[in-house]
């Protein structure tokens, strides 16, 4: 029953309306099974008269029941109670499991009556009777079909209040020289790359991060670890050089090569493309840097990780950019590969990360750069410890930190989500703006929604019927002429049919990137991608994330995202480092209103309407046909093959 509402904060992800609809799908589920059920069970008792021996039995059974269960409410009445008549119960138990859905109008005799009815003893009333409330009691109402109140989430002052960066990369730009702290050689570099100035997000983190690891390798004058970052910027925004410019500085003062940075990314692909980044700036150092992902055998990866000697084990990597999976069969099977020394641990992608946390990679890697603690000698050199509480004891050894650095265009705001990775102190850089404070009563509106986009990115949406979405894609792209175009859907079969189908329409070079393909393969399709040899790339949401393509110029959807993260990810593959790009999102009847108000929720600026009228889509049409029988021919083939 709905007597109270317990508001609890599920964060962000889970007040989206798929989860709404679910919830609510749920509840009348439910409701319908207990209705169902109760009439079974009533029409049975109505055919079959009770045996004397048999009644006493449920009623001694009752009795027991009765006898067991704490009083709940003095006087009775009370729904479900004991004292209330069985048929009533029955009825309640059906109206309990519609009130769980909260937004449900309550039903007759349902809560609200209930709990206006008089403290009198149990059974007075016949049970199909309505009550009247008496004068003097207090009538809690209010569960009518209003929706339940939106919660606000209750969120701690380093989340509502981040450090500001500005949104637009193409107007806050700072120029190089206007951040000293880089060291020289490194300014250099990011000219030669064609790099003048720092995107705001470099320009705010890069200064923050080389304070904290201005004391070598150690903890800061007076004991204190550094804080760990948490970045929020939009896609495109330049994240990647925010940490690594001041990582790669951090290390250049090493003396002994030990892994003293990890970067930890959800995909292949991403990894490698940080470790490129990462071997630019790191070109012409005495750092190395070691790509650990899988895509070589264990053996080779950890030939480029540890190399034995005489007595012992040779670190050969400073920098390692790996996939979680593959990072933990080196901390189990490589040996002599050891985090003792890690001084950064970057979390790239974080809110995916989060998401991966069943895998528990964290506490393996958490565990392994501290290993032993309790073990160790309070008076040796140089200590290593998990942070904690500064006394006169705790600083008389110098320290080593672990200092955690987190990265995402959506980064999550659940406080619950986060404490999985045991911040110390966390201090926030987002593009969204400081709230009023913890409990800030209009979230969305000063913020202007959950994320932020790239400013040069234009959204539009197609409605469109089911059989008409490949032709409204070909339409689209023939119509619009871009040389460089990305096109989504929900799954590798979809991928692979619409790739067929476009391939057999001709005029366009297209391809497919999905798990269909080795990682080899889909390195290569991505380097033709960006080569410009393929005009459309077809995917999943394998290159939904991180993946930097220069030049996209279109995004399209053509299934609809499910979730808003995916919507911000995939269409933040163009428009980046302050480009312009579009994105359109074909839209089937009953998916516009959800998908709209997804949208509108995400801080969208301006989505634009774009109908695909049919006599733009009649001239494609005998060419479409054709290739739709090519496509079936194409499948048929391919059944027969794996029948085979
Ligand atoms: N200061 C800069 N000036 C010009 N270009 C830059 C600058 N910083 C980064 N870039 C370029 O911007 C592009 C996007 O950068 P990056 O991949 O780091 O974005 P991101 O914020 O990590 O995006 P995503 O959230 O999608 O992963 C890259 O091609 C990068 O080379």
């Amino acid at each position: 029953m709905a007597l109270f509402y317990v508001a609890r904060y599920a964060g962000p992800e889970a007040a989206g309306a798929e989860a709404e609809a679910e919830a609510d799908g749920r509840a009348r589920a439910l409701l319908e099974r207990l209705q169902c059920r109760a009439r079974e069970r009533q029409r049975q008792q109505q055919s079959r008269p009770q045996e004397p021996e048999e009644a006493a039995q449920t009623e001694g059974a009752a009795s027991r029941r009765r006898r067991r269960r704490p009083r709940r409410c003095k006087g009775g009445g009370a729904p479900g109670s004991p004292q209330a008549p069985r048929s009533k119960r029955r009825r309640e138990a059906g109206e309990e499991a519609g009130a769980e859905s909260s937004e449900e109008a309550p039903r007759e005799g349902s809560v609200d009556a209930e709990a206006a009815g008089p403290p009198g003893t149990p059974g007075e009333q016949p049970s199909g009777e309505a009550r009247g409330p008496p004068a003097h009691a207090l009538l809690l109402g209010g569960f009518g079909r209003s929706r339940a109140p939106k919660v606000q989430p209750f969120l701690p002052t380093w989340l509502a209040q981040p450090s500001c960066v500005g949104r637009n990369v193409t107007e806050d730009l700072v120029p190089i020289e206007d951040v000293p702290e880089v060291h020289p050689d490194l300014q250099r570099k990011l000219r030669a790359h064609g790099i003048s100035s720092y995107f705001p997000v470099q320009a705010a983190v890069i200064p923050a991060l080389l304070e904290s690891a201005a004391q070598g390798f150690l903890v800061a004058r007076g004991g204190y670890q550094p804080r760990d970052l948490c970045v929020s910027a939009p896609t495109g925004s330049g994240k990647t050089l925010a940490f690594v410019i001041p990582v790669v500085q951090a290390l250049l003062q090493r003396a002994v090569c030990q892994v003293r940075a990890l970067v930890v990314l959800p995909t292949k692909e991403l990894a490698q493309q940080v470790s490129k980044v990462f071997n630019v700036y790191t070109d012409a150092t005495p750092l190395r840097v070691a790509l650990v992902t899988g895509q070589k055998s264990l053996a080779k990866e950890q030939e480029g990780l540890v190399q034995k000697t005489v007595d012992g084990f040779r670190c050969l990597a400073d920098i390692v950019v790996a996939t979680p999976g593959r990072l933990v069969d080196h901390v189990d099977q490589t040996p002599g590969f050891s985090l003792q020394h890690l001084r950064f641990l970057v979390i790239d992608e974080a809110d995916r990360m989060i998401d991966s946390m069943h895998q528990s990679w964290l506490p393996r890697v958490v565990a392994a750069a501290f290993p032993g603690e309790g073990a160790k000698d309070p008076f040796a050199l140089l200590q290593r410890r998990q942070p904690q509480v500064v006394t006169a004891a705790s600083t008389c050894c110098p320290q080593m930190p672990l200092q955690k650095l987190l990265f995402s265009a959506t980064l999550t705001q659940n406080p619950e989500k986060l404490q999985q990775l045991g911040l110390h102190q966390p201090w926030l850089f987002s593009t969204r703006p400081a709230r009023g404070g913890p409990g800030d009563a209009d979230e969305d509106a000063d913020s202007g929604g959950k994320y932020t986009f790239p400013a040069g990115l234009s959204h539009h949406y197609v409605p469109c019927r089911l059989r008409a979405k490949p032709l409204v894609v070909l339409h689209l792209i023939l119509h619009l002429g871009f040389s460089r175009i990305l096109c989504f859907t929900n799954s590798r079969e979809n991928s692979h049919r619409l790739f067929l189908l476009v391939q057999a329409f001709g005029g366009v070079t297209v391809a497919e990137f999905s798990s269909r393909y080795g990682p080899g393969q889909r390195k290569g399709i991505l380097k033709q991608f960006e080569q410009g040899k393929i005009q459309l790339l077809i995917s999943t949401d394998a290159t939904a994330r991180g993946i930097d393509v220069q030049g996209v110029q279109l995004v399209v959807n053509y299934d609809a995202p499910q979730y808003l993260r995916t919507y911000v990810h995939r269409v933040g593959r163009t428009a980046r480092a302050g480009n312009t790009g579009q994105a359109f999102t074909l839209l089937l009847k009953v998916q516009e209103r959800r998908f709209l108000r997804m949208l509108t929720e995400a801080g969208v600026p301006e989505l634009e309407r774009h109908d695909t009228p049919s006599e733009l889509l009649q001239p494609l049409v005998p060419q479409y046909e054709e290739a739709l029988s090519q496509l079936e021919r194409a499948v048929k083939e391919e059944w027969r093959q794996k029948a085979a």
